[in-house]
C-alpha cells in the first residue's frame, strides 16, 4: 500500500497492543461476565483541544495542537504540514484589501449575499450574453434579497495584470472589461473564450491564472493571478522540480495567519462553491487512490471483509457527527470575528479530524467497550453539511457481550438525570433528542410516508431486549425528564442509543448500536430453521435434504413463517446460512451440520450422529469427522502410557496388569507407532515377495557373484563383521549382486541398508567405537576410475592420496574382482555387433588404465 494510500485510507485494521488475539486464548476461558464496577466508573471530563494558535514557524499558518504531525514534532516546536508542506510551498502574501471592499466584508447583509454580489461583477458567463445584465439583477429581485444599493454604483473596478511569475503590474487595456463564457458548454468539451475590447475573440486555458480572478472578483480584486501550472515547489525549481499541485495551493491559501487579511477566508458562502453533480456528463473513471470514489470504496469493503474473516462479525457500530457548537469552534469564531461556523467549514471540518482522531484513542486507550481488536471507519459529509464518522468495532472476545443485560453497560437510551449529571444531560439534550417526529411534527425530514423512517417514537422497556431479527432495543423507561421551547414533553422514545462515557467526553451526536450479529444470526436460525423442522415433520419429501438444500424444492413463505413446497422444483436454487465465523463455536458447528445432516425435525436431531445424540453440536460436528484435531494423537499418547503403565506392572511381582484396573489394553498398533519410523519401514517389506525374487536372482548369479554371494552370507548368519569391496568395471553385475543380497535378508527380516554412510557416523548412531563402522558388516563396490576424486587446487598425487586404496580403513576390507562384463552380454545386442561393442569396452578399459595417449608434457606433474 502505497503511503498516500495509507493516509488516506479511511478503513484501518489495528490490532490491540496487548496482542491478545482471539485465537490464543482459549475458548472456555475467554468467556467472563461484565461485573458493573467495570462500569460504574466516573464519567471523563469533556476534551478540550485547545486553541488554533499554535504558529508554524514557516509560514506562521496558525494551527490546533491536536494537528501537529506527531512523528516530526518536539514538545517545543509541534510541526504541522498542510499548509506549506515544511516551507517548500512559499506564495506571496496577500496585497491590503481595497477599503471599500474591506468595509463591506465586514457588513452582514454583503457577506450573506455575497454570492450574488459577486455574480453581479463576475467577469464569466455561461454564454447567455443577450440577458446577461437581468440574469445578474435577477438574484436582487426576489423579495428575500435586499434591493441594490445605489452607492453601488459608484465602485470601480479595477484589474491589474496577472503576470505568471506571480509579480502584479498595472492593467492593460486588452484585458480589462472582458465576458469570459463557454459557447460550447452543453457539451463536454468546455472552452473559454476571451473577448477584449482591442479585438476577436481568443481561446485561453481554463488553467490560465486569471481565470479565478475574472469569476470571483470579489476574492481577487486586483485580479491576482491563481494557480499556475508552471508553479513549483521552492525546493524543487529547475525542469525536473516538483509541480505545486491546486490542492497544495488552495491549502497553503486557505490557513489563518495572524495580522493577515484574507478575502478568501471571509467570503462567507462565496468560499463554499457549488459543484452540480448534474453538469459533469462526462465518463470519469476515477483511481482507488480518489477518496469516496467507487474503487475506493470497494477497496474498502474488501479490507472489511478481510476484517471479518479474521475477527468475526463487528460489535458495535458508532456515528459519530460533528458538533458545530464545540467551544474550539466557537473560540475561533470569536477571534477571527466570524459569524456563522456554517462558513467555515475548513475550520469544522479541522477540529472534527481532531476530535475523530481523540475519539479513536480513546476507544483504544479507555477501552470503553473493552480491548479493541480492530476497526473500520468512513467519514462522510452530509449534502452541504456537516462531516460525520461511522465506524464497526471489534472488541476482543473476552469483552464481547454474551447477553441482552451486557448491552446496558455500554448503551443507554434514556434521558440522564439533570442533577447527578448535569454535562451529559446537556449533551443528550442538545444532540441525542431524534426528531421529534410523527404527530409532534409531521414535517420532520425523516417522515416518509406518514411514518417516521427512523422508526421513531421507540416503545418503552424495563429491560434491554434482542427481537427475533437480532437488533438490540434498549431499555427506556417511562419517564419525561426534558421539555422542549414549544412544550413538548420529551421523553425516552426519542433518545437515540449512545454511550455516556463518549458523549460526556465528546459533547457531540454520538450514536452507538449494538451489531448483535451473533444474535441475530441464532434468531435467523430460529424462526427458517424451525419452520424446517415443522415441514419435516408431516412432508417426507423434504427428508432427504439438508437444511442448505432444502431451497431447491422448497421457498420460505415470510408471512405466514413457513417453508412450501416450489411449484417448479430446480435444481438451481442454492441455498444461503448467513456466514458465522468458527471462533463463534455452537452457532458455527450448528451451521455446518445443517449442511451434512438430514431427516432432522429438531435440534436433537441435527446433534444425532450415528445414532448417537451429542450433547453439542461442536461434538456432533466432531463424530462426522468434519473437523481436524489433535484427537489421534491425543489418543495415543494416552495409549502409550497405558502401555507403559503395562510393562511397570508386568515386571512387579506378583505381576499385574491395567486390565485389573478397569483399563482396556491398547492395541498393538499403538506399540508400532511410536517405534522407530525408518526401523518401522525396513522391516514392513513384503517378505513373500521378497523371498520369491531372492530366489530367481539367486539362480541366475555367475560363478564369480555367487561366489561372494556364499562367502558374504554365511558370515553374516555366522554373526561376524565382513567388509567386502567389489571392484570392477561397469557391467559386470555388481549392482545385480546388491539386489539378490538386499532381497534376501530383507525377505529373512534382517535389515540391510543401501547408504551412504561414513564410519564415524556409525560408530557415533550405534555408539560403538572401537569397532570400524561400528561393527556393522559392509559390502562396499565399484570402479576406481569411474570414482576418481578430484580436489581442486590438488597435484596429481594429493589427489591420488584421496583415493579409496589410500585411506586408513582400506586395509580392512576384503577385496573381490569381478571379471566378465554381463552388460555386454546382452541379448538385446545383434550379433554382427559384438565385434564392435567388445572393441568399444576394451578401449574404454585402456581409457581407464591410462594406456591411450600420451602425458601432458606443459604439465610438470603429470609424469607416468
Ligand atoms: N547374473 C546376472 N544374470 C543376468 N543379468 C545380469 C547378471 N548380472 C548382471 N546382469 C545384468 O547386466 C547388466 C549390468 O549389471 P549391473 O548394472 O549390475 O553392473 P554394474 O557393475 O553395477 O554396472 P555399473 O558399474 O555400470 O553400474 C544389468 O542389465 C544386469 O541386469
Amino acid at each position: 500500500m502505497s503511503s498516500s494510500r495509507k493516509k488516506r485510507c479511511a478503513s484501518e485494521l489495528f490490532l490491540a497492543s496487548s496482542g491478545s488475539s482471539s485465537s490464543t486464548i482459549p475458548k472456555r476461558t475467554r468467556l467472563r461476565a461484565f461485573s458493573s464496577s467495570d462500569f460504574v466508573r466516573p464519567l471523563p471530563t469533556y476534551d478540550d483541544s485547545g486553541d488554533c494558535s499554535f504558529v508554524y514557524q514557516f509560514c506562521g499558518a496558525l494551527f490546533w495542537h491536536g494537528e501537529r504531525v506527531i512523528r516530526s514534532s518536539i514538545v517545543s516546536r509541534p510541526c504541522y504540514t498542510h499548509c506549506c508542506k515544511s516551507s517548500t510551498i512559499v506564495l506571496p502574501s496577500p496585497l491590503t484589501p481595497p477599503p471599500v471592499l474591506r468595509t463591506l466584508y465586514d457588513v452582514h447583509a454583503f457577506r450573506l449575499n455575497i454570492r450574488a454580489y459577486n455574480n453581479m461583477f463576475a467577469m464569466t458567463s455561461f454564454g447567455d450574453t443577450e440577458n446577461e445584465a437581468s440574469n445578474r439583477l435577477y438574484a436582487f429581485n426576489k423579495p428575500s434579497k435586499p434591493p441594490l444599493d445605489e452607492e453601488l454604483d459608484s465602485y470601480v473596478v479595477c484589474l491589474f495584470n496577472d503576470v505568471l511569475d506571480q509579480r502584479y503590474g498595472p492593467p492593460t487595456p486588452s484585458t480589462l472589461g472582458c465576458v469570459v463564457f463557454g459557447d460550447d458548454f452543453v457539451t463536454n468539451k468546455y472552452d473559454v473564450i476571451l473577448y477584449a475590447h482591442s479585438g476577436n475573440p481568443q481561446r485561453i486555458s481554463k488553467l490560465h491564472p486569471s481565470y479565478m480572478a475574472l469569476q470571483y472578483p470579489l476574492l481577487f480584486p486586483y485580479g491576482e493571478g491563481g494557480w499556475s501550472p508552471h508553479l513549483k515547489l521552492v525546493a524543487e525549481l529547475g525542469n525536473d522540480g516538483r509541480k505545486l499541485t491546486v490542492n497544495m495551493y488552495y491549502s497553503y491559501k486557505i490557513h489563518a495567519r495572524d495580522g493577515v487579511y484574507s478575502f478568501i477566508l471571509n467570503a462567507s458562502g462565496l468560499f463554499q462553491g457549488d459543484v452540480d453533480s448534474r453538469s459533469i456528463w462526462k465518463c470519469v473513471l476515477l483511481p482507488p487512490s480518489f477518496v469516496g470514489g467507487p474503487c475506493y470504496m470497494y477497496n474498502d469493503y474488501q479490507d472489511a471483509l478481510s476484517i471479518c474473516r479474521e475477527y468475526g462479525n463487528p460489535q458495535y457500530f458508532i456515528t459519530f457527527t460533528c458538533n458545530v457548537n464545540w467551544p474550539e469552534i466557537r473560540r475561533y469564531m470569536i477571534r477571527h470575528s466570524q459569524m456563522d461556523a456554517h462558513s467555515r467549514v475548513g475550520i469544522i471540518s479541522r477540529v472534527f479530524h481532531i476530535k475523530f482522531k481523540a475519539l479513536i484513542n480513546f476507544l483504544k486507550e479507555d477501552k470503553k467497550f473493552g480491548a479493541v481488536t480492530a476497526h473500520l471507519h468512513t467519514i462522510e459529509f452530509q449534502n452541504r453539511g456537516l462531516p460525520h464518522y461511522h465506524t464497526l468495532l471489534w472488541v476482543c472476545n473476552l469483552d464481547k457481550i454474551r447477553e441482552a443485560a451486557d448491552i446496558d453497560k455500554f448503551i443507554s437510551a434514556e434521558i440522564p438525570d439533570p442533577v447527578s449529571e448535569p454535562l451529559l444531560y446537556q449533551t443528550i439534550k442538545t444532540s441525542m433528542i431524534h426528531g421529534p417526529c410523527g404527530l409532534l411534527n409531521i414535517k420532520c425530514p425523516c417522515m416518509k410516508d406518514g411514518k417516521c423512517s427512523k422508526r421513531y417514537r421507540k416503545p418503552f422497556s424495563d429491560s434491554t431486549v434482542i427481537d427475533k431479527q437480532g437488533y438490540a432495543h434498549c431499555r427506556r423507561n417511562t419517564l419525561a425528564r426534558h421539555t422542549l421551547q414549544n412544550a413538548i414533553e420529551i421523553d425516552n422514545g426519542y433518545i437515540v442509543p449512545y454511550n455516556k462515557h463518549l458523549c460526556n467526553r465528546f459533547n457531540a451526536h454520538i450514536n452507538v448500536e449494538y451489531c448483535g450479529w451473533n444474535m441475530m444470526i441464532k434468531y435467523l436460525f430460529n424462526s427458517l430453521l424451525l419452520g424446517w423442522f415443522e415441514n419435516n415433520k408431516w412432508d417426507k419429501g423434504g427428508l432427504d435434504l439438508t437444511y442448505g438444500a432444502c431451497p431447491s424444492k422448497y421457498v420460505w413463505n415470510k408471512r405466514v413463517k413457513r417453508w412450501k413446497l416450489r411449484e417448479r422444483i430446480t435444481l438451481h436454487a442454492i441455498g444461503q446460512i448467513a456466514f458465522v465465523h468458527p471462533s463463534d463455536g455452537e452457532l458455527f458447528y450448528i451451521r455446518m451440520l445443517l449442511f451434512h445432516q438430514k431427516v432432522c425435525k429438531s435440534n436433537e436431531d441435527v446433534s444425532t450422529v450415528y445414532n448417537r445424540l451429542h450433547p453439542n453440536f461442536r461434538s456432533a460436528f466432531d463424530a462426522l469427522d468434519l473437523i481436524g484435531d489433535d484427537k489421534e494423537w491425543l489418543l495415543a499418547f494416552t495409549q502409550l502410557v497405558l502401555l507403559e503403565v503395562e510393562k511397570v506392572l508386568r515386571s512387579c511381582t506378583p505381576s499385574k496388569s491395567v486390565t485389573e484396573f478397569n483399563l482396556s489394553l491398547p492395541s498393538d498398533h499403538v506399540e508400532t507407532f511410536f517405534q522407530n519410523r525408518l526401523r518401522l519401514d525396513e522391516t514392513s517389506y513384503d517378505r513373500e515377495e521378497l523371498s520369491n525374487q531372492h530366489i530367481i536372482m539367486v539362480s541366475r548369479l555367475n560363478s564369480e557373484q555367487l561366489n561372494i554371494y556364499n562367502v558374504f552370507v554365511s558370515a553374516i548368519n555366522d554373526g561376524n563383521q565382513v567388509m567386502f569391496f567389489i571392484y570392477r568395471h561397469g557391467g559386470t553385475g555388481k549392482t545385480f549382486l546388491w539386489t539378490t543380497l538386499l532381497s534376501y535378508f530383507r525377505s529373512i527380516g534382517k535389515i540391510a541398508l543401501a547408504v551412504a554412510a561414513s564410519d564415524h557416523s556409525l560408530r557415533d548412531i550405534l555408539d560403538c567405537d572401537s569397532k570400524v563402522f561400528g561393527g556393522m558388516s559392509e559390502l562396499l563396490g565399484g570402479d576406481f576410475r569411474q570414482t576418481l576424486l578430484v580436489s581442486p587446487q590438488s597435484n596429481r598425487w594429493q589427489n591420488v592420496a584421496l583415493t579409496l586404496p589410500k585411506l586408513y580403513l582400506w586395509s580392512c576390507f576384503t577385496m573381490y574382482k569381478l571379471k566378465y562384463n554381463i552388460r555386454l552380454l546382452n541379448d538385446d545386442i545383434p550379433f554382427t555387433l559384438d565385434f564392435s561393442v567388445s572393441t568399444f569396452a576394451s578401449w574404454l578399459l585402456k581409457v581407464g588404465y591410462g594406456d591411450l595417449g600420451y602425458p601432458d608434457v606443459s604439465d610438470t606433474t603429470d609424469a607416468r
